[in-house]
């Protein structure tokens, strides 16, 4: 992978998205956090643009992890199962406010049997992605174990929750509306932010992936201005797509809008 490529088109963000659901949400704020977004205009990412965050995706057999991803990743749908056995992961670059960003995303075995390789993967997870099927309420209590098992690898207090509903083009609208009322209420005790997607139809496929970018991308902003404290991240090195001269240090004064 050459991480000096211009991104997608289709992978540049340049607002924060919003959540599905605010009583389960993240947050709720209409826009990127301000030190974030005026970090992004000076060029005082740090690490983030060369850095590689982890998310891992866990959740019961068959449903529909590896089609949420491929979803996303290829916009290919396969109706036929085939189990993930172990892992599997994906790779997505994306650029936000103007800096490139990457996520790996870690498609785990629901399989009980490949459990044991899968769950070696979890660790160092920075956002971590709980699927259950809208349609079978089993595979929504489940998911309180799933997460469990994963936090065992990582920082509560860090990581990244997403409770995420599969398979909504086969529930009618009344069966989705009840199965959405148990599904909140899990989200709020987890702290989890809720989404609800089909990957048949790819319903909020893109609006999905594009929030957790956006939320794991901030947070890692914010991190890095924290661990920087009040002195100045400096001259670091900036890429930019369009220029011919790749590396550039940045020599820009600090703009009034910084916090
Ligand atoms: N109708 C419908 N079927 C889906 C959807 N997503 C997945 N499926 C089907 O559900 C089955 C399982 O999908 P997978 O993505 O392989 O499930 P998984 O969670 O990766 O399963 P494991 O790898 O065993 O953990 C497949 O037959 C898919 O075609 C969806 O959004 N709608
Ligand atoms: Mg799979």
């Amino acid at each position: 992978m050459n991480i000096l490529a211009p991104v997608r088109r289709d992978r540049v963000l340049t607002e924060l998205p919003q959540c599905l659901r605010k009583e389960a949400a993240l947050h709720v704020h209409k826009g990127f956090h301000p030190r974030v977004t005026c970090a992004c205009q000076e060029h005082r990412t740090g690490t983030v643009g060369f850095k590689i965050s982890k998310v891992i995706v866990v959740g019961d057999l068959s449903v529909g992890k590896t089609c949420l991803i491929n979803r996303f990743c290829k916009d290919t749908f396969d109706k036929n199962y085939k189990a993930t056995i172990g892992v599997d992961f994906e790779m997505e670059r994306f650029e936000v406010l103007g800096v490139p960003f990457s996520l790996q995303l870690w498609d785990t075995a629901g399989q009980e049997r490949f459990k044991c390789i899968a769950s070696t993967y979890y660790r160092g997870a920075q956002a971590i992605i709980i699927v259950f099927n809208l349609n079978d309420v089993a595979s929504l209590e489940h998911t309180k174990q799933w997460l469990a098992d994963a936090l065992k690898e990582n920082d509560p207090s860090s990581v990244l929750l997403f409770l995420v509903g599969s398979k909504k083009d086969l529930s009618t609208p009344a069966q989705y509306t009840l199965m959405e009322k148990d599904a909140l209420k899990v989200a709020q005790e987890m702290k989890a932010e809720y989404w609800a997607v089909s990957s048949l139809t790819g319903e909020n496929v893109r609006e999905f992936f594009f929030r957790v970018t956006a939320l794991t991308f901030e947070a890692n902003v914010l991190a890095e201005l924290e661990k920087s404290g009040s002195r100045r991240i400096g001259d670091v090195v900036r890429i930019n797509s369009d220029d011919s001269n790749l590396y550039l240090t940045s020599s820009k004064k600090k703009p009034m809008c910084c916090p």
